[in-house]
Formats: C-alpha cells, structure tokens, sequence
C-alpha cells in the first residue's frame, strides 16, 4: 500500500479493537526520538541540512539490508498536499509538529501503518510503532529493530553517560515514549476522572488529549505516557507503564458495571439517543460526533447495542475529521458544510454497519 492508498483510507490497523483490553485501550505507543551526531538539532538546521538529514535517512530506508524492516515508504512532506499531510495527522500516523516548515520534513511509512518514520520533527528522527489494544511491548519490540536497522546506517548522537542526546532534554536518555489511548466514558461520567488524572501525574504520568501535547480530551479519549525517559530502562518505563494501564482497565471496567447495573436505564437512554442523533441529525459539529460516537462505543462495549464492529467506530471518530472530509467531498468546505456533509457521512456508514 502506498502513502497515497493510506491517504484514501480512514481505517488504520490500530483501530482494528482486536488486540488485548480493547474494550478500553484503544491503541498503544511507542516512540524512540533520536538524533544523527554530525548535524545540528532540527531547529537549528537550514533547508540544505535539513535536506541531508532526509538524505541520510532514505539512504538507509531503500538499503537492502532495511528491507527485512517489512516495506517503507519515504515521502516528502511538500509531496503531499496539505490535506493528505493532515489526514495523516488525522490518522495519528504523524504529529502535528510535523505539520510545520513541511519544506524540511519527511515521513516513512510502513506498508502496514504500523511503523512510522518523522524525520525532521523536534529531533531527526521520531520512531514510531502504533498497534491495538494493550500491546506496549509489542510496540517497543519494533520499535528497538527498526532502531537497530537505522543505527546500521546512522550514527546517533549518543552520550555513555545520559544515554540518547535529544533537541528537548525532556527526552534524553532513552528517548521513549510510550503512550496508550483510553477510552474511559464511565470514569468520566461517575467524576472519579480527576482524582486518577491527579494520582497519574504523581506516578510521572502524563495525560495528554486526542492530538497529543497541548490538545483537549474529546470523546473520553484519554492519552497516558511517560514523562521521564531518564535514569530507568526501555522495559521499566513499558513494564511501569503496563502496570498502570491495567489498573485504569480495572476501573473502567467496574464502573462501566456499577453504572449499567445502577442506573440501567439512564445508560440505555444515553447510548439510543446517541444512536438516534446518529442516525438522523441533519448538522453535526466535530466536538459532537466525537462525544455521541463514545457513548456508541459504549452502548457496543456494554452489548447494548448488538453485533457492531467496535473498530468500525474508531475509524468514524478519523473518518469524521475536517481534512478526511474535504477529501471524501473533494473540496476546501467551510465549518458549516462540514457540519453538514459529517452528519451525512454518519447517517451513510451507520446505515450500512446496521443493515449488514
Ligand atoms: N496511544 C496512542 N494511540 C494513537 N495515537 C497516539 C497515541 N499516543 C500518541 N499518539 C499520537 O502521537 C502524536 C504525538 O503525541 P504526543 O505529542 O503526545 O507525543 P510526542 O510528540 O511523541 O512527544 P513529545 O511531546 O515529547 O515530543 C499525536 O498525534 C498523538 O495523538
């Protein structure tokens, strides 16, 4: 599949639900930042620089010894249009950083989607491997080979004492990040949220929103990571990180359980007017959609709701997007024909989802 396949596409693997606790781990993280020793960091590069940092990098992604990474693709951010570049932020397949100063940055792209390359972004290079469900190890596991595979190549700046040098010294050290996004809808709803996002950040948790640093928690999706990358190994921050998510599982699940046995009816009555506004509104805002398809999502966790692929539900979460829209009608549209043109796509795709 080629970046302008995965362009076309809203379905990505991580949405399948089919991996470990996906009722509410939706997806799992790993990202190694690193760097090449013989250029200046990313922010401090000219555009000739920046070019050969890209340079050395497809260099090593087309060499025959990386093709057992599985097949890559290197694409210039300036070889996209500045929709599909967004529909592969959408996607969560780049960052938003790499949206900035294009004419410098570069992506490879796993066939898969898998395995994501950002060159360029705050350090050279950003490894990432996303995958469903609770699958961190699985994610770091990648994520060290395709690291090994570049370091044949490469040679990152390394100090014997701090480990990993990196542009934000938030990241030195390992360089990794590892992240799960969870949907907690019922931890919301009976207020416990807040005393746990609290806890998180005393046991060096983060907790960002859908998009990452600085974005808002829409949906009841919850992204949780490390905050230190320093003075611990790979597996210590993965093993940590693992040991906390399965607690917030716990959680989330006994109270998805006191709420539907307590107020039976009052959750029922969510999740059909949720399915209700779905299926029949005529404008519908991105902040709404992203709140009515969670409370689907639940009504499918809780089998309220029957025989509906959750994973389907997660595509129309990025499906429902401004840049994944404008794509699918063709067209620059303003917020209000998008509200409009959203609510139709809905309408369409859970006309066909409840029919078959
Ligand atoms: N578990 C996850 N599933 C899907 N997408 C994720 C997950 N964790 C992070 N992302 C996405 O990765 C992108 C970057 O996230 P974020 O800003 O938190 O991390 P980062 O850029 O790696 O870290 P830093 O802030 O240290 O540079 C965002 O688009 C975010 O939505």
């Amino acid at each position: 599949m080629s970046i302008k396949d995965t362009v076309s596409s809203a379905f990505s693997k991580w949405m399948e639900a089919s991996g470990p606790d996906c009722d509410v781990v939706i997806s799992s993280r790993v990202r190694l930042a690193r760097n090449i020793a013989e250029f200046a960091f990313p922010h401090l590069l000219g555009h000739e620089e920046a070019d050969k940092v890209v340079y050395a990098v497809q260099s090593v992604v087309s060499s025959q010894g990386f093709k057992e990474q599985g097949d890559m693709e290197l694409s210039r951010m300036t070889e996209l249009s500045p929709t599909e570049r967004q529909i592969l932020m959408e996607k969560h397949l780049i960052s938003p950083d790499l949206l900035k100063n294009p004419e410098k940055k570069a992506v490879v792209l796993r066939d898969d989607e898998v395995v994501s390359i950002m060159v360029n972004e705050e350090d050279h290079l950003r490894i990432q491997c996303l995958l469903p469900g609770l699958q961190l190890k699985e994610c770091w596991d990648l994520a060290n080979t395709v690291d090994d595979g570049l370091e044949v190549g490469l040679n990152f700046a390394f100090s014997e004492e701090k480990g990993y040098l990196t542009s934000c010294p938030t990241n030195v050290g390992t360089g990794l990040r590892a992240s799960v996004m969870m949907h907690l809808p019922a931890l919301v709803t009976t207020g416990q949220i807040n005393a746990i996002l609290t806890t998180l950040s005393k046991l060096g948790l983060t907790v960002r929103g859908l998009y990452g640093e600085g974005t808002q928690a829409t949906g009841n999706l919850f992204q949780v990571s490390n905050q230190v990358t320093l003075g611990l190994t790979e597996d210590e921050i993965i093993d940590n990180l693992v040991m906390v998510t399965m607690q917030l599982v716990t959680q989330e699940r006994a109270a998805r359980r006191t709420l539907y046995k307590e107020q039976k009816n009052h959750i029922e009555d969510r999740v059909w007017r949720a399915y209700g506004l779905l299926n029949y509104a005529r404008i519908m805002s991105s902040t709404d959609a992203m709140a009515l398809l969670s409370d689907l999502r639940l009504g499918v966790d809780l089998e309220i709701i029957p025989g509906v692929p959750a994973g389907q539900i997660t595509e129309l979460m990025i499906l429902t997007r401004p840049a994944f829209l404008n794509k699918l009608k063709g067209a620059e549209l303003n917020q209000y024909q998008r509200d409009v043109y959203r609510a139709e796509m809905i309408r369409k795709r859970l006309n066909s989802l409840f029919k078959a």
